[in-house]
């Protein structure tokens, strides 16, 4: 049996989590705050809790606190699992970067966070330096599974000296990644220096831009994988040395890839660390967080729900750079301070015109096209959604009796998501 030690000041999950840990065989100790959780700590002997769960924000201050209390003393070696109800990139990197064991999100998936439990207990991590903080917040925004995966990353990697290589599609933030893991390393005060590699960059110039990094910094090499053979390789012997100069990699993949264009050699001294950015098109619910970010310092103010229904279905294959693109133009279009579907480019706002010759709808009077495209956009969202009506009328921006009322209007309402199409009702 494992002793748990639960710090939460919602008496409610308190009672629950320790219901759920008794029910797996473990004993819960439980704590209304952090001067009870420090109470208990120092009561206890160095081995008597084999894992903490800790809310992040509690009313006598910050979990974070006490993780780096525990990270410093003698209970070092106990697993933490920070948890929060807010989506906060900044807190997951801390915790991560301040050696936190997991970092959950509320409201709990109870099958998730045991197993994360169990895993804490069996596997005692070893200590990690205390990092002093980075006054600088990352200016990176996502609440998606995918980045939460991307903000633990950041959080290890900050906290080694070790190379890292990040890879992912253009415009999908991988400078900023970069960013994120200096800003939140101990080299946080030394310069972060940016070469811009590419396939016409030769030998000397590598050479001339390598001497010249600054020690004590971080050097990032954006653009790695376009390097020519010969030079990759010159890059990885210079890895492999050392160096006063912490390296970051970027490689950039072509849309759709999974794979980075690098030499083995390169890529074995680069991806001590590897951190991959999914392209947007695999974490649409960060779509409206960007949008607010990206809203901040234009004239418009919100945006349709039509409008972000569009948005979040369309597939970005510029990704985060060409959402901003997008919602900085359509500042600029829209007539009021509400951006509307109309001021969005018009393959978004009708995407069955960007992916379809405009035959189909061409020669149609206009009410049977337009019911054509409508049954069209259904037949799209379901597919694109397999099957999830929930899913469907939220990518439509519709509410699901209405989705409901559509689908039986078009006849669609008992068929399988991949066999929806052919005519319109006439
Ligand atoms: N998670 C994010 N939160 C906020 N802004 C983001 C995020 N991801 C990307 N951006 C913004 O998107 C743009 C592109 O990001 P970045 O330059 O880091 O991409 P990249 O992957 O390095 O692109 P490329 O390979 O084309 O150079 C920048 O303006 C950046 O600020």
């Amino acid at each position: 049996m494992s002793t748990i030690l639960i710090v939460d000041d919602e008496k409610g999950i308190r009672d629950g989590l320790a219901t759920a840990v008794a029910r797996v065989g473990h004993r819960a100790v439980t704590a209304p705050s952090l001067a009870e959780a420090r109470a208990r700590l120092l009561e206890a002997g160095a081995g008597t809790f084999d894992c903490a769960l800790v809310d992040i924000r509690l009313k006598d201050g910050s979990g974070l606190d006490l993780l780096r209390e525990l990270q410093a003393g003698r209970h070092r070696d106990l697993p933490v699992i920070m948890a929060t109800a807010y989506d906060d990139s900044e807190r997951t990197i801390e915790a991560m970067r301040d050696g936190a064991f997991d970092y959950l999100t509320k409201p709990f998936d109870l099958p998730r966070l045991m197993a994360t439990v169990e895993r804490a207990v069996k596997q005692r991590r070893a200590s990690e330096t205390t990092i002093e903080a980075s006054a600088e917040s990352p200016p990176l925004v996502g609440r998606s599974a995918a980045m939460h995966a991307v903000w633990k990353r950041i959080g290890r990697s900050a906290g080694s000296d070790a190379p890292v290589l990040v890879k992912g599609e253009g415009g999908a933030g991988k400078k900023l990644v970069a960013r994120a893991i200096h800003d939140y390393s101990r080299r946080a005060s030394a310069p972060l220096t940016n070469v811009r590699v590419d396939a016409s960059t030769d030998l000397p110039e590598l050479r001339a831009a390598l001497a010249a990094a600054p020690s004590g910094g971080t050097l990032l090499i954006d653009g790695a994988g376009d390097l020519p053979p010969a030079v990759q390789s010159h890059l990885g012997s210079w890895v492999a040395e050392e160096h006063p100069v912490r390296v970051i990699a970027l490689a950039r993949l072509a849309h759709g890839a999974a794979e980075v264009p690098l030499l083995p050699e390169l890529y074995y001294q680069l991806a001590v660390i590897e951190i991959s950015v999914p392209p947007l098109r695999e974490r649409r619910s960060d779509i409206p967080l960007l949008v607010s970010r990206a809203l901040s310092g234009t004239r418009a103010r919100a945006i349709s729900e039509e409008a972000m229904a569009a948005l979040v279905r369309h597939d970005w294959p510029g990704n985060v750079r060409e959402l901003f693109l997008c919602i900085r133009r359509a500042a600029e279009m829209c007539r009021g301070e509400v951006i509307d579907a109309d001021d969005l480019p018009p393959e978004l706002a009708m995407p069955g015109l960007a992916s379809e010759p405009a035959d189909p709808y061409l020669g149609l009077p206009l009410r049977e096209a337009l019911a054509r495209l409508e049954r069209d956009l259904l037949s799209a969202a379901l597919r694109r959604a397999d099957g999830n009506r929930t899913v469907a009328a939220r990518l439509l921006g519709i509410p699901r009796p209405q989705l409901y009322t559509k689908l039986e209007e078009h006849g669609l309402s008992e068929r399988k998501p991949g066999s929806a199409g052919g005519k319109a009702p006439g």
